[in-house]
């Protein structure tokens, strides 16, 4: 078993509600993930009822829980002591903010100090890598059936371990002379797509980098521009000649589908989408660009034109290697239902319009 294997593993287990160590520089911690556990199962993971709660900083800051807690860094780890009344369906709570505005919390509760801060941040990152609320009961010092490095993480997170799975001629409606290509690691779930478009001409490609969102590119969801983006940048590829999309399976901006729809419940009680993310305790953006640039890398591609309004992501790309030699505005029109979210995207997270 390999260390990507057996991060693979552990997402898995944390799926089905088993328990999971995980080992970093200051020792083992064991954890069972908040969300998909039950009362059963706590009892035989912590037959004491003193296992604390592992919570993300973004969430203890929204509960109120420390004074000190900073919400700058919402995905940070924090230990919350359990006390006898902290039972399970407080825990639950405690993980998932759909009820925090119709159930005030019991509390006071104290957040105390994790040694293994290491092991903290490897287990919220692996939640919202297995979709998950970043919340678990936690036990420093204890061990579990699969036991894995924070470095089998990183492993299983590398872009230089995606390869070319397969590519086919895929005429689609705005262009025929389209080509899919299909990426992928052995252990992940999802496909990564390129779509090249037209004939290399010499020129660098332009190239757009899209996120899934099930929601606008499926449903044909207001709430964003993804769906418009999609459609819009595929145009523009084609009329322009020669360009690829890049179609990354980064839903929710790296939060997975339910982490997106529990965002969007949020967004219902009033919470923009920056907010939101960061009362469930996620970053405003947990995605990484360098597989997009590991995609363009196993093209052939070095040198592109970029379509986006997004900074980061000709920083990433620069970062990773690849010259963005341009980019290319890729502005749709707004509309009622997404005005607020186009709005927060400039004035919050460095969107250009
Ligand atoms: N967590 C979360 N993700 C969202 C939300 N709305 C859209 N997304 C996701 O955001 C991603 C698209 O990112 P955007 O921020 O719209 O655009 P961008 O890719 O950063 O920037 P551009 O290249 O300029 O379009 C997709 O993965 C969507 O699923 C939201 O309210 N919350
Ligand atoms: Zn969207």
């Amino acid at each position: 078993m390999n260390d990507a294997h057996r991060a693979a593993l552990a997402i898995d287990a944390l799926r089905r509600g088993w328990p999971i160590a995980i080992a970093g520089a200051g020792g083992t911690v064991a954890l069972l993930p908040i969300e998909t556990a039950d009362p059963v199962r706590l009892a035989a993971f912590d037959p004491d009822g003193t296992a604390p709660v592992l919570l993300s900083a973004g969430r203890a800051f929204t509960l109120k829980l420390a004074n000190q807690i900073e919400a700058a860094v919402p995905d940070a780890p924090v230990l919350v002591e359990r006390v006898t009344w902290l039972d399970f369906a407080t825990a639950t709570a405690l993980a998932d903010p759909q009820f925090d505005l119709r159930t005030p919390l019991k509390g006071p509760f104290r957040a105390i100090t994790l040694s293994q801060q290491d092991v903290g941040t490897a287990a919220l990152r692996l939640a919202r890598i297995g979709g998950l609320l970043p919340a678990f009961f936690a036990i420093p010092g204890g061990t579990a059936d699969l036991t894995l490095d924070i470095d089998d993480i990183d492993s299983h997170e590398d872009a230089a371990r995606l390869s070319i799975a397969t590519r086919a001629r895929l005429p689609i409606g705005r262009a025929e002379d389209a080509e899919i290509v299909a990426f992928r690691t052995p252990e992940m779930p999802g496909e990564h797509i390129a779509l090249l478009i037209g004939t290399p001409n010499g020129e660098p490609a332009l190239v757009r980098l899209h996120s899934e969102c099930l929601t606008g590119d499926m449903l044909g969801s207001l709430k964003c521009d993804c769906g418009p983006q999609l459609d819009a940048a595929i145009a523009a590829i084609a009329e322009s000649g020669w360009g690829i999309l890049l179609y990354l399976r980064q839903e929710g901006r790296g939060i997975g589908l339910i982490n997106k729809l529990r965002a969007y419940a949020l967004q219902d009680q009033g919470f923009d989408t920056v907010d939101a993310n960061t009362r469930l305790g996620f970053a405003v953006d947990s995605r990484n660009f360098r597989v997009a640039a590991r995609m363009l890398e196993l093209l052939g591609q070095r040198a592109v034109r970029l379509l986006t309004n997004n900074p980061e992501k000709v920083a990433q790309l620069e970062g990773a290697g690849i010259s963005v030699v341009e980019r290319v505005p890729h502005v749709l029109p707004a509309n009622p239902h997404n005005e607020k979210y186009l709005a927060t995207k400039r004035d919050r997270t460095g969107h250009q319009f």
